[in-house]
């Protein structure tokens, strides 16, 4: 990591596809300048939604066209079913249309929706071309823009379609994030405690202590978001197609993602985040149950995702859920099954997290019967 005043750089290692993270205040003002000198004569397609449009579209396109960037912006509805077929249709049209080369870009200006999207437009027209992402929530800044990931929902489930497919360069402007909704934030912050409940318990333990100055701005913001990144990069560069330690990243995903499926994706009842959130308490919760873990260390990450204002138990979540079998059956889906066998991420504590396969569906149903009427 290297420092500049508030500017971070993280790199991330992949031999001849490394590429920066730069991270800090004033970036979209100098987005233009930043990728003019990486990739000179570059074309981009910017693909944002409709409410990061509103905020930060314009300062964007300014910045493009004072560095002598051409780019052609398309503007989607913003939320989770936007991650969908016929809006992957709509971008990679968009960019033909535009007649971008392989070696012009897609540069993604929004949330984890917007970048998962426009990175897999990117990794399919004209068989791969260049990725920029600007991220504009904390969970798109710390966690989304980075890694390769890309993809859409299924009706089967989420993520379920997709391709790796690199950024050539992150921007994390983290002014930006003045002007996301507190619960944006705070569902973006489950995914920054996330790599302290991993791997790096002093991290987490620093978060119980600071996260009001996270949350309100300034240095220890960008030192959540540039230690955040830091745990990604690692984390991709030793194992980029996660055939092996890379699942540890889906801590509280395959608990969150069955709940995101089963509310159907509607971002009014449970966003991403805070299914993660819910999640990562019932992974912890569930290590404890297998006698893995002791459960004052369940309750002592509930406790802090409660403390923060993140939903922590399923009865958090507005509504009716559909029956456990229905999230068996979208637990069942992950895309870490093996031969039909269910693979979690569980714990021996905070910060000792560990892909654990083979893990029995009857414990996993009935552990959730019991959460539900509990
Ligand atoms: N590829 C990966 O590695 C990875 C990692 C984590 C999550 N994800 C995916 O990311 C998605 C969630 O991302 P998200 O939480 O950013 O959701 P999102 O993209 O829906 O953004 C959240 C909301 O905030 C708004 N918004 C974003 N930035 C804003 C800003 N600066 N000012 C005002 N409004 C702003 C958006 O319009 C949207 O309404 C999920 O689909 C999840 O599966 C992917
Ligand atoms: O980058 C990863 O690897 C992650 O697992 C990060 C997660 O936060 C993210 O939500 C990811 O999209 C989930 O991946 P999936 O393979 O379970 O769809
Ligand atoms: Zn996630």
């Amino acid at each position: 990591m290297t420092q500049n005043s508030l500017r971070e750089t993280v790199r991330v290692d992949l031999g001849d596809r490394s590429y920066d993270i730069v991270i800090g205040p004033g970036l979209i003002a100098e987005a233009g300048a930043q990728i003019a000198a990486r990739e000179p004569g570059i074309r981009c397609a910017v693909v944002t939604d409709r409410n990061v449009a509103a905020a930060h579209l314009d300062a964007l396109l300014g910045s493009l066209a004072a560095s002598g960037i051409e780019a052609a912006p398309l503007v989607l509805e913003p939320g989770e079913k936007t991650k969908r077929f016929d809006e992957l249709v709509h971008v990679c049209d968009h960019v033909l249309g535009a007649r971008l080369e392989r070696g012009d870009a897609v540069l993604a200006l929004g949330g984890g929706v917007i970048g998962d999207l426009s990175g897999f437009a990117a990794g399919i027209v004209r068989r791969g071309m260049g990725f920029i992402q600007v991220p504009t929530s904390l969970l798109a800044q710390v966690d989304s823009s980075v890694g390769g990931k890309t993809g859409i929902n299924s009706s089967h489930g989420k993520n379920l379609i997709g391709v790796f497919h690199q950024p050539d360069l992150v921007l994390a402007d983290t002014d930006v994030l003045d002007t996301l909704p507190i619960r944006e934030f705070r569902a973006g912050y489950a995914e920054v405690a996330k790599y302290g409940l991993i791997d790096r318990p002093e991290f987490f333990a620093w978060l119980e202590k600071n996260w009001r100055d996270v949350f309100s701005g300034g240095e220890a913001r960008i030192r959540a978001i540039a230690t955040g990144c830091q745990a990604k990069a690692d984390a991709v560069a030793a194992d980029e197609r996660e055939h092996g330690s890379r699942a540890l990243l889906n801590l509280g995903h395959t608990f969150g993602h069955a709940l995101e499926a089963a509310t159907d994706y509607d971002g009014r009842r449970l966003v991403h985040g805070e299914g993660v959130a819910i999640g990562m308490v019932l992974a912890h919760e569930f290590s404890a149950r297998m006698n893995l873990a002791s459960p004052d260390d369940a309750r002592r990450v509930g406790h802090h995702l409660r403390e923060v204002g993140l939903p922590t138990v399923m009865s958090d979540i507005e509504g009716e859920l559909p029956p456990t079998d229905i999230l068996m059956k979208h637990i069942a889906q992950d895309k870490k099954v093996r031969r039909g066998a269910l693979t979690f991420v569980l714990t021996r504590g905070i910060g000792q997290s560990f892909v654990a396969d083979d893990v029995p569906a009857d414990e996993v149903f009935r552990f959730l019967e019991e959460k539900r009427a509990s």
